[in-house]
């Protein structure tokens, strides 16, 4: 692939000192930092390689995509893809003991999560003294635990300097105070390439404490660097106007482009929404194929997780639409792990409940239930979605269900106690581990507060661990005849699956949140606006929402080449009036 090298991208391939490269969406930031690292990766010593830190999995997923239409196979060796996380994890294993005297345990995320909805106090306050004095570390301390070692330590912060004689950042704009500590650190001994577009900035607030949205003046002030500015350019969607959309939406102000890469499909009654998202699904496959591209990507993006799982439904069934037959459209989900592991568990403590009937076996669903709602809570909280309030009213239900259990009493009343009822209905399990998980999971829909596990349940398929999940839960009911054990069992294999799964790169159609989709580049584009529900513009951000246009403006980016927008007949105009 060829690429345009010119003279200001040439200036920072040749840059010696510290860099700041700005830019917007499609402008090329990554492909520069690859091509400057390729001008490098020949001159490094033994041993030495190029570090290019990022936020997620999925982002380094999409950096590795870049690298192998960059790099060659040997140059990859030499350039180190990880996320923060991982990054800090491997120099706290190494080289924790300088913190405390005592090598350093991880604590999973998943006993994080549920340890920390359970604490009673401030978590944060928590996990420093789990660090301090029982040299456990939490995923939330990764980055301030390293921070900490490298401005403790020069002897390893040297030594860092010498195994990556070049660092870059990725999405600098999003990094927090601690991520921010340990990498001044690192430019202390090495050369730093920041990456950064202060208008993809989505995290920042509720979602991860410590972004701030003067990120970059704090870096412009604390390290002298040079400064190169891509914003005028877009290799994305170059030729169409889907950029000039998008920054029309993030400014509030018109006038929008007549495009014929950005349309709008709108719905009037709830009754209409499926067969409209499916038509537009549908359509923009068609656009795309009449435009040449053979097997086109298409993201379709909603702002909540709950719309996601609803979308995935509606195209997994016919429908009608102005007349036309719509069929089934195969897809992926790109979907939040955790949330349907705990779903998972909690489904297979419901098993064990049924098929033991014992009452510790119902007092461990009970607090399986509540955990996952504590779960759900603490993710809404933490990644700005709705309904934290909602769940943590179910999970003091299942709680005091769980303790009225505990002093030999039953539920009286509501959710927990419907559970109960419908689960003793079902007749006796025959071993057979598929029917029995869909037989106690059709009890999840017997009652409005369950239908988020029978939601999040179904997603465990996405961890592609169906067959082992299904001969480890056989294999129990053959030495047992009984699925004694099963919340374990599917736990400890979906932690598995959660490690190893790299996430892989999504073909065809795949849906997913927008926050999830930033970082990713797809031919087509459909963002889609519940009626009731996931908005595109949220009601506290008025009058200039703000984030809500910054978030509309990623998802729109992600396309090469079209973009279909879905909203309600009454829907907020995308420009101020
Ligand atoms: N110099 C270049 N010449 C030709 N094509 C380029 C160049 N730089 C980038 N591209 C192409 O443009 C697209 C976007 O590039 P890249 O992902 O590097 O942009 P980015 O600024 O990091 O994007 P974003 O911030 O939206 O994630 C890719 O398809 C890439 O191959």
């Amino acid at each position: 692939m060829a690429f345009t090298i010119c003279e200001k991208r040439q200036s920072v391939i040749d840059e010696q000192g510290h860099a700041l490269v700005i830019g917007g969406p499609g402008s090329g930031k990554t492909t520069l930092a690859l091509l400057k690292s390729k001008g490098i990766l020949d001159t490094l010593a033994p041993g030495q390689s190029i570090l290019f830190l990022s936020f997620s999995r999925a982002a380094v997923q999409q950096i590795l995509k870049r690298c192998r239409e960059i790099l060659s196979k040997e140059e990859m060796k030499r350039i180190d893809v990880r996320t923060y996380h991982s990054f800090c994890w491997d120099i706290l294993h190494s080289h924790g003991r300088l913190l405390g005297g005592q090598p350093l345990k991880m604590m999973a995320p998943s006993e994080e999560g549920t340890r920390r909805t359970q604490f009673e106090g401030d978590w944060t306050e928590e996990s420093r003294r789990l660090l301090r004095e029982e040299g456990v570390v939490c995923f939330d301390l990764f980055a301030a635990a390293t921070a900490e070692l490298l401005e403790r330590s020069s002897h390893l912060r040297s030594w860092m300097g010498r195994l990556f004689p070049l660092v870059i950042l990725d999405e600098f704009q999003d990094s927090d105070d601690d991520q921010w500590r340990f990498v001044q650190q690192l430019s202390k001994v090495t050369q730093t390439l920041f990456l950064a577009d202060s208008e993809q900035r989505i995290f920042e607030g509720s979602f991860r404490p410590g972004v701030r949205a003067n990120r970059l003046d704090i870096l412009k002030d604390t390290i002298a660097l040079c400064e190169f500015d891509l914003r005028d350019d877009n290799f994305r969607s170059g030729d169409s106007d889907i950029l000039a959309v998008a920054d029309c939406v993030l400014s509030g102000k018109g006038p929008l482009p007549k495009s014929e890469d950005v349309k709008a499909l709108k719905y009037e009654y709830r009754n209409q929404f499926a067969a409209t998202v499916h038509f537009a699904v549908a359509v923009t496959l068609g656009t795309l194929r009449k435009r040449g591209i053979e097997d086109p990507t298409v993201a379709v993006l909603a702002r909540s997780n709950d719309l996601v799982a609803e979308i995935s439904d509606i195209l997994e069934v016919s429908h009608s639409y102005n007349g036309k037959d719509l069929r089934p459209i195969p897809h992926e989900i790109v979907w939040d792990q955790e949330l349907s592991a705990s779903a998972g568990v909690a489904m297979a403590s419901a098993l064990e409940f049924v098929s033991l009937k014992t009452p510790a076996a119902r007092e461990a669903m009970h607090t399986k239930i509540e955990e996952y709602f504590l779960i759900k809570k603490d993710f809404c909280e933490r990644y700005g979605g709705r309904g934290a309030q909602t769940a943590g009213t179910k999970a003091a239900r299942f709680g005091k269900a769980r303790a009225k259990i505990a002093e030999g009493k039953a539920p009286t009343k509501g959710s927990p106690r419907t559970l109960e009822e419908t689960l003793t209905a079902i007749p006796a399990l025959a071993g057979d581990p598929v029917r029995d998980w869909k037989a106690v999971r059709t009890a999840f829909q017997a009652h409005d507060d369950l239908k988020a596990i029978f939601q999040d349940a179904r997603m465990v398929r996405l961890f592609r661990a169906s067959d082992t999940l299904a001969t480890a839960l056989a294999g129990r009911w053959i030495e047992r005849a009984t699925y004694e054990g099963a919340a374990r069992i599917v736990r400890s294999v979906l932690d598995q699956e959660r490690l190893m799964g790299l996430e892989r790169d999504p073909k065809g159609v795949v849906l997913m949140t927008i926050h999830k989709s930033k970082g990713k580049e797809f031919d087509g584009v459909i963002l889609i606006e519940g009626l009731y529900s996931s908005p595109f513009f949220l009601k506290h951000e008025a009058p200039q929402y703000a984030p809500s246009r910054r978030l509309l403006r990623v998802g729109i980016t992600r396309a090469r080449n079209f973009v279909l927008l879905v909203r309600p007949q009454n829907a907020k105009p995308l420009l101020d009036a």
